[in-house]
């Protein structure tokens, strides 16, 4: 059921970002949100989250990320509200980040770039069956995208850094289990950006419907550096790559509308 390990990045471009334009796209992500640009809209709703940490499966190492998978058989651990009109099912999330903490967000707010980024991917689970359908889809997906700043150490991430070790290689899993995830999201999910933009990774597929929160987390540099302690590379591999940088580079609005759910 994982989400994403049967969505395997099969024509990898060799940079892992993938082809940094792709042919014909105009809704690409990341951006940069323009505050002063970002139009307020009333009628976009609360986040309702309802994440069941019993559904947390396996973490494991893509070669790109981390990802921490969830069993969506089922609509236990959803997503709704925001601009979404239908019901998404949580299932992975997983985080991009820098070689030190002056960067490693993908989006950014004026420029301001983040150490880390924390994106938890949810496909839309009344139209489609599977992700591997809805990621093909028009806003088949939601993800909710949440800043990381360095400064206190973030107790619910702990128990995910302690697995970090078990999984430093391209393609190593370990079970994991009774994470919650909500336990990652700012204490205020009310205020955010939303706009409609791709995966950014390949196969970078115009089926995003991004909600990015204002409000960030904290976790400590210590926790960082553990996430930089991945490789990138598999264990057979005789030149191992820190798996850092894992970002890719800002894409043009092309005259999309960024929404603020606050004024
Ligand atoms: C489905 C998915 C996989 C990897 C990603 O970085 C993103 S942003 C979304
Ligand atoms: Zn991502």
């Amino acid at each position: 059921t994982a989400c994403s390990s049967k969505y395997v990045l099969s024509q990898m471009h060799p940079m892992w970002q993938g082809p940094l334009v792709v042919p014909g796209g105009d809704r690409q992500s990341p951006i940069d949100i323009v505050v002063r640009k970002s139009i307020f809209d009333s009628k976009l709703k609360p986040l309702v989250t309802k994440y069941d940490p019993h559904t947390c499966q396996q973490i494991w190492n893509n070669g790109y990320s981390f990802l921490v998978e969830y069993d969506d058989t089922t609509d236990k651990s959803t997503l709704q509200g925001g601009p979404m009109e239908d019901k998404f099912r949580l299932c992975q999330f997983h985080f991009h980040w820098g070689e030190t903490n002056a960067w490693g967000s993908e989006h950014t707010v004026d420029k301001k770039l983040f150490p880390a980024e924390l994106h938890l991917v949810h496909w839309n689970s009344d139209k489609y069956s599977l992700f591997e359908e809805a990621v093909m889809e028009d806003n088949g997906l939601a993800v909710i995208g949440v800043f990381l700043k360095v400064g206190k150490r973030h107790e619910g991430l702990q128990k995910l850094v302690d697995a970090l070790p078990a999984i430093r290689h391209k393609d190593s899993v370990v079970e994991f289990n009774r994470f919650d995830p909500g336990c990652l999201l700012p204490t205020n999910t009310d205020d955010y950006w939303t706009y409609h933009g791709s995966l950014t990774t390949p196969p970078l597929t115009e089926s995003v419907t991004w909600l990015i929160m204002k409000q960030h987390i904290e976790v400590s540099h210590e926790q960082l550096a553990v996430f930089r302690s991945l490789l990138f590379t598999s264990a057979e591999e005789d030149m191992q790559k820190s798996m850092v940088n894992n970002f890719r580079v800002q894409q043009p609005l092309r005259g999309r509308a960024v929404r603020s759910s606050f004024s």
